[in-house]
C-alpha cells in the first residue's frame, strides 16, 4: 500500500486530466486552422508555377547530399496543390533508384508499393516495408526550421515514421513560403508527432535543428 501522502487527491487527478485534454483539443485546432490557411493558398497558386515547383523538388532533391547513395527512397505521388513529385519520380527511375510509394489502409496507417516491382516482392509490401528504404520523402502542408511537419492531419506518417531506423534522413517537401522559422512561428505539435531533419522546396534544401 502507498503511504496516503503519495496518492493524489482524486479531485487534482480530474483537473490535471480535464487541463490536457484541453491542451490537446487547442493544439488540434491551432493545426486545423493553419491547415485551412495553407490549403487555401494552394489553392490559390497557378498551373505555370505548379509546374516549376514540380521541376524545381526534383533538381534540389536529385542534387543534394540525402540521396547521394540511396539505392531505395519512399517517396509518394503528389495530389493537387502540393509540390509537385512527378518530375522527381521520373528522375529516380532514370537513376534506377527503386521507389516505395504509400497506400492509405482503412485505418490510415500506410502500406508501400515496391516500383519498379519485384518478382520476389509482388504486390503491398506491408506497413513495416519503410523500414527498408535509405531516404524517406514525406508530404507536409508546412514544417519549421526545428523539424516540426504539419500533414493532413489523418495522422499516418506519424505511424509510418515510428518505423524508420534513426540512422535514415526524414525529408519533407513544402513550398518555399510553408518553411516557418521555428523562432517566429513555431508548428503546434502533440507528443506523437515526429520531427523530420530536413526540408526540400522548389529552390533549396536545408537540414532542420531535429
Ligand atoms: N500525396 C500525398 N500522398 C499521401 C499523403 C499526403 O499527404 N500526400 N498522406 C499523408 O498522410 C497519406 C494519405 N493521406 C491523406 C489524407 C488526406 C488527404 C486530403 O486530400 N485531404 C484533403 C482535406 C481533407 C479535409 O479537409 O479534412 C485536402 O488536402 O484537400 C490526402 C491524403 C499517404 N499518401
Ligand atoms: N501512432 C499512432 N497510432 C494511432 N493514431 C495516431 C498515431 N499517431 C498519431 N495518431 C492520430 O492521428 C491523428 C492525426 O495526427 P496529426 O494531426 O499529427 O496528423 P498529421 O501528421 O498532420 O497527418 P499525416 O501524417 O497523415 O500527414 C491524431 O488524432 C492522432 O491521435
Amino acid at each position: 500500500m502507498p503511504a496516503e501522502d503519495t496518492v493524489p487527491h482524486p479531485a487534482d487527478v480530474a483537473t490535471d486530466t480535464l487541463s490536457v485534454h484541453a491542451d490537446v483539443l487547442e493544439v488540434e485546432a491551432r493545426k486545423r486552422a493553419l491547415r485551412r490557411g495553407v490549403r487555401a493558398r494552394r489553392r490559390a497558386r497557378d498551373e505555370e508555377t505548379a509546374a516549376a515547383v514540380d521541376a524545381g523538388v526534383a533538381r534540389v532533391l536529385v542534387s543534394c547530399p540525402l540521396l547521394a547513395g540511396a539505392r531505395r527512397v519512399a517517396v509518394y505521388s503528389s495530389l493537387p496543390g502540393e509540390p509537385g513529385t512527378r518530375a522527381l519520380l521520373a528522375e529516380l527511375r532514370r537513376h534506377d533508384v527503386e521507389v516505395l510509394l504509400p497506400a492509405r489502409l482503412p485505418d490510415d496507417d500506410l502500406d508501400w508499393d515496391l516500383r519498379p516491382a519485384r518478382a520476389d516482392a509482388p504486390g503491398h509490401l506491408g506497413v513495416h516495408a519503410i523500414a527498408t528504404a535509405d531516404l524517406v520523402v514525406v508530404p507536409a502542408l508546412a514544417v519549421d526550421t526545428a523539424g516540426r511537419r504539419l500533414g493532413q492531419g489523418g495522422g499516418s506518417y506519424d505511424r509510418a515514421l515510428r518505423r524508420v531506423p534513426a540512422r535514415v534522413p526524414v525529408v519533407a517537401v513544402v513550398h518555399d513560403e510553408e518553411l516557418l522559422d521555428a523562432a517566429v512561428a513555431p508548428l503546434p505539435t502533440l507528443p506523437h508527432d515526429r520531427l523530420v531533419q530536413a526540408v526540400v522546396t522548389p529552390t533549396r534544401w536545408l537540414w532542420l535543428a531535429a
